[in-house]
């Protein structure tokens, strides 16, 4: 059987975005390894899955997983060519839909220019994923790695993030030092690995080792939970600048219990079929 999808990107990390609402859709991490895989595969740092809503009050359900086959939460830049895909398909013809993930509701609306704005959701600075934060309300958590003490602030965007600020993010230990993080015992689940520079109060650059991919060329969800720990830590103000190496993303929050806006591009790269 031939399953039809598309490929996309959000400033470079990419997707492989399959419909299934329309189509018999059957995953295992075997198929999404191989599928992931850049030289015998399509390649692609996260898959993404349109399902219809589990409730009437939304419009898709949208699953991710990330190349190692693993099931995830949340995917920001995901979420942008989510909302590209299933307009441009004309699975709905609405400006702002509602889309259930495995955390929550987010909302995607398209922005002027092609850029999808996203409303993803309240950030959780205490949940089971991110265990750091049942120990008080501290901001910024002593990490032991590699015989030094980092120092990390912990968000939970639906998917958990451990996000510390350093001096140069082009010479940061990125591959080595966020494998090291991703897989350390404090994170049960494992964690994305977030290293910001603080370029201004309203500006970062931001690499991110992202759980069960590698480092990305950008992460939507890392973004968004790098400017909220920069703005718990009084060092940002509501609406930054994002520079990555996949390109630049805007991010604003208002402060506690409020959502996270995301606003950003999502390309579509080619459409395909392969055999399933
Ligand atoms: N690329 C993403 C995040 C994808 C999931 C992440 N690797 C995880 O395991 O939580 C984004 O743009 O947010």
């Amino acid at each position: 059987m031939k399953l039809k999808f598309c490929k996309m990107h959000g400033l470079g990390n990419d997707f492989m975005v399959i419909d299934g609402v329309r189509q018999t859709v059957s995953l295992t991490p075997e198929r999404i390894r191989q599928w992931g895989d850049r030289h015998f595969g399509i390649g692609f740092d996260q898959l993404l899955l349109v399902e219809a809503p589990q409730s009437q009050d939304n419009d898709f359900r949208y699953r991710i997983f990330n190349n190692d086959g693993h099931e995830v939460e949340q995917c920001g830049n995901g979420a942008r060519c989510f909302a590209k895909f299933v307009s441009d398909q004309r699975l709905t013809n609405k400006q702002a839909i509602r889309v259930e993930t495995a955390r929550g509701v987010i909302v995607p609306e398209f922005h002027g220019g092609g850029e999808v704005i996203v409303d993803m959701g309240v950030p959780r600075l205490k949940a089971a994923d991110i265990p750091f934060t049942a120990e008080g309300d501290a901001v910024v958590h002593p990490l032991e790695l590699d015989g030094r003490t980092l120092e990390i602030t912990v968000v939970s965007m639906g998917n958990p993030h451990a996000v510390q600020v350093v001096e140069d993010a082009e010479a940061a230990e990125v591959g080595r030092i966020g494998a090291l993080i991703e897989s350390h015992p404090r994170f049960p689940a494992r964690v994305n690995a977030g290293f910001m520079q603080i370029v201004s109060r309203s500006e970062i650059r931001l690499r991110v080792f992202e759980r069960g991919a590698g480092e990305t060329l950008a992460c939507g969800t890392g973004a968004c939970a790098a400017v909220v720990a920069g703005i718990l830590r009084g060092l940002l103000d509501s609406r930054v600048r994002v520079h990555t190496h996949g390109g630049d993303l805007t991010i604003e929050w208002a402060g506690e219990g409020q959502p996270v806006k995301m606003t950003g591009p999502a390309v579509t790269v080619f459409n395909g079929e392969i055999e399933a």
